[in-house]
């Protein structure tokens, strides 16, 4: 019997802690995300004893030319007197052309990178980008008790990164849609925390047969606003017409905002593509890898639903392969080509160039 939080909900809350700017205890760190320290907890970590240290991945050190001797990170040693604006600087690319960081920059060589790695990922989990001071401190459980601070230890980060998250069904009620008029809405809640998910039924589709099925990742800009700058919202509405015409189809619409990096994010990638860098170039300036999204959630979804066979609307075959690798059986390919502006032929071109998407 336990009344506390478990490894999964103390996760969770270190999630939101990272947001808020409050230090967390990974393994023997005390971690802050970049984006979110503030003066007063700076001094705090500096006040710890140890030497902070900002890590950032393999991404963004190139950027900034600065050594990444943990292979797909690299440890920044804090300079002595630089403030939060320092920090900022080399964790946000936004000033990169107008204001250059000045390296060069000492790395940390030998040690532990294992809880800087773990950290960066909770940071990117939380949305965040990826980059977060950290101090080594001796006894981090009695800190952690001390200042009250959510403590997770590396195995903990580390399973749950490896397992992935269960997702149950909350609920699911009938709203008739303008494509048809069979439709339902279901609900699904990850036990991580993380943001829900939807899946669109339209008819009831046999169980025993491939459906006709679109993994949807959503974009706010594109779903809602009619963004011209990717094709998204056409795809969606055109995946519902078709499902709609065949009296039956599941369309997921997954709660992974910019192919995994958050709105926030892929509005400083918007900025970056301004200042003439293509989609893949701006994730990476950022941190990030091209795509960051799991796709266990959306092959964990079709199963609780009961499908294991779908006829996969997509240009990407990424997705395809991540399917099958997932035990989910595609059995066609449905290309959507659909949404194609002047706005956005460069990111599609890009998106075929870069990530094998087929035109
Ligand atoms: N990071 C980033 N995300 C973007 C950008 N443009 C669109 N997105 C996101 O990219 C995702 C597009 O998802 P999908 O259309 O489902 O996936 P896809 O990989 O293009 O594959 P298919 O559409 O199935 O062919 C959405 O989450 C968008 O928010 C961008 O420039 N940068
Ligand atoms: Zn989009």
């Amino acid at each position: 019997m336990r009344l506390g939080p478990g490894s999964t909900e103390r996760l969770a809350r270190a999630r939101g802690d990272l947001r808020m700017g409050v230090p967390v205890v990974v393994g023997p760190l005390v971690v802050v995300a970049a984006e979110t320290l503030t003066p007063d907890r700076l001094e705090a970590l500096r006040a710890l004893g140890g030497r902070p240290v900002l890590a950032i991945t393999a991404r963004r050190a190139e950027t900034l030319k600065a050594r990444p001797y943990d292979g797909d990170l690299a440890r920044l040693l804090l300079p002595a007197g630089v403030g939060t604006d320092w920090v900022r600087a080399v964790a946000d690319p936004a000033d990169d052309l107008d204001k250059p960081m000045l390296g060069p920059f000492a790395s940390a060589r030998g040690g532990e990178a294992e809880p800087h790695r773990a950290a960066i990922a909770l940071a990117k989990s939380a949305r965040l980008l990826p980059a977060v001071l950290a101090v080594e401190v001796t006894a981090p459980d009695t800190l952690a008790g001390a200042e009250g601070l959510t403590r997770v230890t590396l195995g903990e980060a580390a399973l749950a990164r490896a397992e992935g998250t269960e997702l149950a069904e909350v609920v699911s009620a009938r709203v008739p849609l303008e494509v048809s008029k069979a439709g339902r809405l279901h609900v699904f809640r990850p036990a991580d925390g993380s943001e829900e998910h939807y899946a669109v039924e339209i008819g009831t589709p046999p169980r025993t047969e491939p459906v006709l099925a679109r993994l949807h990742s959503a974009c706010f800009t594109g779903d809602l606003l009619g963004s011209l700058k990717c094709d998204c919202g056409a795809q969606l509405r055109t995946a519902l017409a078709q499902m709609g015409s065949e009296g039956a189809g599941v369309l997921l619409y997954l709660n992974q905002e910019g192919r995994g990096i958050g709105l926030a994010n892929k509005m400083r990638a918007y900025s970056l593509q301004d200042q003439g860098f293509d989609t893949v170039e701006a994730n990476h300036r950022l941190g990030f890898e091209d795509d960051e999204r799991d796709f266990r959630i959306g092959a964990a979804i079709l199963r609780e639903m009961g499908f294991s066979a779908v006829r996969l609307m997509t240009n990407n075959p990424a997705k395809i392969e991540m399917m099958r690798a997932r035990g989910i059986e595609v059995t066609e390919r449905v290309p959507l080509k659909v949404g194609h502006t002047p706005e956005n032929a460069r990111y599609l071109a890009v998106k075929a160039e870069k990530s094998g998407h087929l035109m």
